[in-house]
């Protein structure tokens, strides 16, 4: 059966592949044009399954702009999933808090983001439009849809995850650094309530291409945004941050429960 949902996992998040029933599993390099994970914690491959009895496919490990791929090169599976009949993209990161409400653990749904990449030029749209996919001029106003939100915010609730589930706009710079202090003050008084270095450009050719997408980002570390702090981010404490929330959660873990994932049907 084909997906009619695709996951892409963040850092350390390839765990939610585990959940799925009756998997299939393919190795990225295995796939034509697909590019090799190269990133701690991020597995590299294609896994497909049930999720809560409907067709899934889960991306286990991403690919990023800092490893040396092009935008449109991180972009190429969204692409694939897209051919492969998916309607609906959920897009899962491990992201820094800018917001100072933000703890580390918390769920935020991505209601909008700031792009650094893309308004510095690097856009995965960028050169001759194929009509096969979408227009020249995709509309990102609308770039994650409301009704995934809500869906997502009333699973949230049904699961008792209210108190550490936010919204936010999720920023993209394009790493593999992490921010300085005023690159974090920067980029919260932008507008952005988290930031990482990964997703925008999948949302966009998913959105270019009509894929409905939901963002979720886990807060594992809060940004350093104060020259008194001895905090400093680093990718082990990033890769911790599924841990920490099963450890908030408790055990044992709703299969869905780290990203309440609302799948319509
Ligand atoms: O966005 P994901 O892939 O979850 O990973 C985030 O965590 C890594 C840094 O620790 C960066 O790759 C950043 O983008
Ligand atoms: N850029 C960036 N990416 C992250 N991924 C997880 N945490 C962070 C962070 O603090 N900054």
């Amino acid at each position: 059966q084909r997906p009619k949902t695709a996951i892409i996992c963040g850092s350390g998040l390839g765990g939610l592949a585990d959940v799925l029933d009756n998997k299939t599993i393919f190795p990225c390099e295995d796939i034509p044009h697909f590019p090799r994970s190269t990133v701690a914690g991020h597995i590299g491959r294609l896994v497909f399954g049930d999720l809560s009895g409907q067709p899934c496919v889960c991306m286990q490990g991403r690919f990023h702009y800092y490893e040396g791929y092009s935008v449109s090169t991180v972009t190429f599976p969204i692409r694939v999933f897209f051919l492969l009949g998916v309607e609906i993209l959920i897009v899962t990161n491990a992201a820094g808090g800018l917001n100072p409400h933000f703890q580390v653990g918390d769920i935020m749904f991505i209601r909008d983001h700031i792009s650094m990449l893309g308004l510095g030029g690097q856009n995965p749209l960028r050169g001759p439009n194929d009509e096969r996919f979408g227009v020249r001029f995709p509309c990102m106003s609308d770039a994650y849809e409301q009704d995934l939100l809500s869906l997502a915010m009333e699973s949230a609730q049904e699961l008792g995850f209210l108190s550490f589930v936010r919204e936010g706009v999720y920023c993209l710079q394009a790493g593999p650094s992490y921010e300085t202090i005023a690159e974090c003050r920067a980029l919260h008084a932008l507008g952005g309530d988290a930031v990482g270095m990964s997703t925008v450009p999948e949302v966009i050719v998913a959105r270019h291409c009509g894929l409905r997408v939901l963002g979720i980002s886990l807060i594992t570390n809060k940004a350093v945004m104060n020259y008194n702090s001895q905090e400093k981010a680093n990718h082990e404490e990033v890769l911790a941050g599924e841990l920490q929330l099963i450890l908030e959660l408790g055990k044992p873990l709703h299969p869905n429960a780290w990203v309440c994932i609302p799948l319509p049907s």
